[in-house]
């Protein structure tokens, strides 16, 4: 048996990242432990962990790898734990919490034990949570998003990345409060704002409820994230109040300002806010990867007729072209209108544009 990896909290990332530490390292023994026993069962009994532990604290001394994939106020509580426990002498422990200020904070105090703590952040995801959605694919072009400190050995990192290079993400260090103040602005900002949408739609659709039939399209693809686990988004909010705070600020400006506007029926306001908008959202660097376009996107227009969905898979599958992901984009919901598929590259994305094409398919890469 090679070396051994702890994985604490078995839910979509702590699953997805078990798996993909497994398929590169498949020497490895990947123990896994989870406050919910039925996480830990179903966790081993989908083989995304090796072995699994009601108590962390025992198995931590022969770990050569630690990650905590657990929320993120948990996250801050386990390390303070780990504090009164004892490591192997080159252990490393990451997390995967999409704050990085507060628990980068409780990891350097790991430092005086001889722990080598790293932050870490892999900038994929999804609304799922739980291990069943766990998946080795599932970070696949995604920025992975690092933080070690000035005190960190460049060795170490090198390490972390060797065990975490099955993720096929692309990685990028950061410090903390810069990584609290750009993920604030293109992930948790955008949380509160699509989870509001919700919420005042959701208002006028219990008077109206033809409103909640009427938000299906552009609606349900801008409002998808508030579908996400409401606990994470809590300690996520709270682990990073001040950069949010600002932001809100700022936001609630802005609305101010778009208010004024439409008040005064400013027009020529009103236009200079959606064209600069347009310029600058048509400027995002699309195809690349990205916390706001992480994937390499191509859509089709498919006709509403049974087994269209085979036939466009079949048609990739026979120019041995796979797809990370496949989702029906309902314009109206009654009528399918747009698969949006998703490539493992850029190359695959152009390969399997031609070959839908040849079979008449209508395809297109959004702006
Ligand atoms: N869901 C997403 O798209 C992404 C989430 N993250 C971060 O990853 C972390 C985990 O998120 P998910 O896997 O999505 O959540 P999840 O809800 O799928 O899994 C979390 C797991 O942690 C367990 N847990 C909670 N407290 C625990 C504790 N004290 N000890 C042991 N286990 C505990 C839960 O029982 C659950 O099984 C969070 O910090 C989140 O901010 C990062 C990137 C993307
Ligand atoms: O579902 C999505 O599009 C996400 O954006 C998932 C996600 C959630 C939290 C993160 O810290 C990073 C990624």
């Amino acid at each position: 048996m090679g070396k051994r990896v702890l994985i604490i909290g078995l839910g979509l990332i702590g699953g997805s990242l078990a798996l993909t530490i497994k398929k590169e390292h498949p020497d490895c023994e990947i123990v896994g432990f989870d406050l919910d026993e039925k996480a830990r069962q179903l966790a081993l009994s989908l083989q995304v962990i090796d072995r699994q532990t009601d108590d962390y604290k025992k198995e931590v001394a022969s770990a050569h790898l630690i990650v905590v994939a657990t929320p993120v106020q948990s996250a801050v509580s386990i390390l303070s734990e780990f504090q009164h426990l004892t490591f192997q002498e080159n252990c490393i422990v990451t997390d995967v919490g999409s704050t990085k200020k507060t628990i980068v904070d409780q990891g350097r105090l790991l430092e005086a034990a001889g722990v080598h703590f790293i932050g870490g952040h892999p900038m994929a995801g999804s609304h799922k949570s739980g291990v069943t959605g766990a998946n080795e694919r599932l970070f696949e072009n995604a920025y992975y998003l690092l933080t070690p400190s000035k005190e960190t050995s460049a060795s170490k990192v090198i390490q972390l990345q060797n065990w975490l290079r099955g993720t096929g993400a692309k990685f990028i260090e950061l410090n903390p409060d810069e990584h609290d103040h750009f993920v604030g602005m293109v992930s948790h900002l955008p949380h509160i704002i699509a989870s509001l949408l919700v919420h005042q739609t959701g208002k006028l659709g219990q008077e109206f409820p033809v409103v909640s039939q009427l938000a299906a399209g552009g609606f349900r693809d801008i409002t998808r994230i508030a579908s996400a686990s409401p606990s994470m988004w809590r300690d996520i909010l709270l682990n990073n109040k001040s950069t949010l705070l600002e932001m809100l600020a700022d936001w609630n400006s802005g609305m101010k300002q778009v208010e004024e506007m439409l008040k005064q029926e400013n027009g020529e306001a009103i236009y200079e806010f959606f064209h600069e908008a347009k310029l600058l959202r048509d400027d995002l660097p699309v195809g690349k990867k990205g916390a706001l376009m992480p994937f390499n996107d191509l859509y089709v227009d498919v006709p509403d007729h049974p087994g269209v969905i085979s036939d466009v898979t079949g048609i990739l599958a026979n120019e041995n072209i796979s797809i990370t992901n496949i989702q029906i984009l309902e314009t109206r919901e009654d009528i399918m209108g747009v698969l949006r598929l998703t490539f493992r590259s850029k190359e695959d994305l152009t390969i399997g544009k031609g070959v839908l094409e040849d079979h008449m398919y209508d395809t297109y890469v959004t702006p």
